[in-house]
């Protein structure tokens, strides 16, 4: 089987298109032995894409975490699939629609970044509360295609981020779902500075598309920043960009930024 091992602004995916379908369980056996970082090819999660039945024009999109677990919204994974099938169109194809766990996406790609859709759901003002560095500290959750909590501190080097992510990705109160956690720091009023525990990775990740505009929703709502465009830095140093959908600014947003290929293989 062919693969593509590409990453969205440091969130890293091993990349099949057009696989023979297989059960979900065979999957998620495959994402976790795949996704080992010593014994596999190393990555945050699998992604599959293939056209879909009903409408050869979308792209169907499954996502699995390194754990197994099944993602039902990844936005940098469906920001390399965008960027995939530009590229395997050989740059024709710029606009295209992407489904991931029944959910529709819109996707763009431009020369400088790959753009994709969020929805925003429900927002929930001080779901969990913990102590960080020895302050006492809340996270809203905003869902954007799957459960997070963000959380608005001073510095978010200052931060343990694997130790509290892990501790507030267990707490009773998001149970049993649990949730990916954010720690966001404000840069200025179209700037945010992020960092992430994604769950079903288990670990702090590079960068993540949809905390990005979790954090800046939970950013606006606490007027941090501007309803507008937002920069969002991550530990990548490849930073994601936010935006309110144009017809839908309260319920959906895009999200861009470099989408990079690292080597093409083939497995055994
Ligand atoms: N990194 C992803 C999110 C993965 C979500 C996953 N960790 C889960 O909630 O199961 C992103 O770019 O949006």
């Amino acid at each position: 089987m062919e693969f593509r091992k590409v990453h969205g602004a440091g969130n890293d995916f091993v990349l099949v298109t057009n696989a023979e379908p297989r059960d979900a369980t065979v999957w998620a056996k495959t994402a976790e032995r795949l996704c080992a970082r010593r014994t596999g090819v190393g990555a945050d999660g699998l992604v599959i894409s293939r056209p879909a039945e009903d409408d050869t024009d979308v792209l169907e999109v499954a996502c699995f975490n390194a754990d197994g677990s099944a993602a039902t919204m990844c936005g940098n994974a469906l920001r390399c699939v965008a960027w995939v099938a530009y590229d395997e169109s050989s740059g024709s194809t710029t606009a295209m629609k992407l489904r991931m766990a029944g959910v529709m996406h819109e996707a763009l790609v431009d020369q400088a970044a790959v753009w994709v859709t969020a929805e925003v759901g429900a927002i929930q003002p001080r779901v969990v509360q913990t102590i960080i560095n020895g302050r006492p500290t809340w996270f809203d959750s905003a869902h954007t295609g799957t459960e997070h909590v963000v959380a608005v501190v001073d510095d978010v080097d200052a931060i343990h981020a694997e130790v509290v992510g892990r501790v507030v990705r267990h707490h009773k109160n998001v149970a049993p779902l649990g949730t990916n956690v954010n720690f966001v720091q404000r840069l200025g009023r179209q700037a945010l500075k992020i960092r992430t525990y994604e769950r079903g990775v288990e670990a702090e990740t590079l960068s993540c598309g949809s905390g990005a505009v979790a954090a800046v929703v939970v950013a606006t709502m606490r007027g941090l920043v501007a309803k507008r465009e937002v920069i969002v830095h991550n530990r990548a140093g490849e930073p994601l960009t936010v935006r309110p959908h144009d017809d839908r600014p309260n319920r959906a947003a895009w999200v861009g930024g470099p989408v990079t290929q690292t080597f093409e293989g083939v497995l055994a």
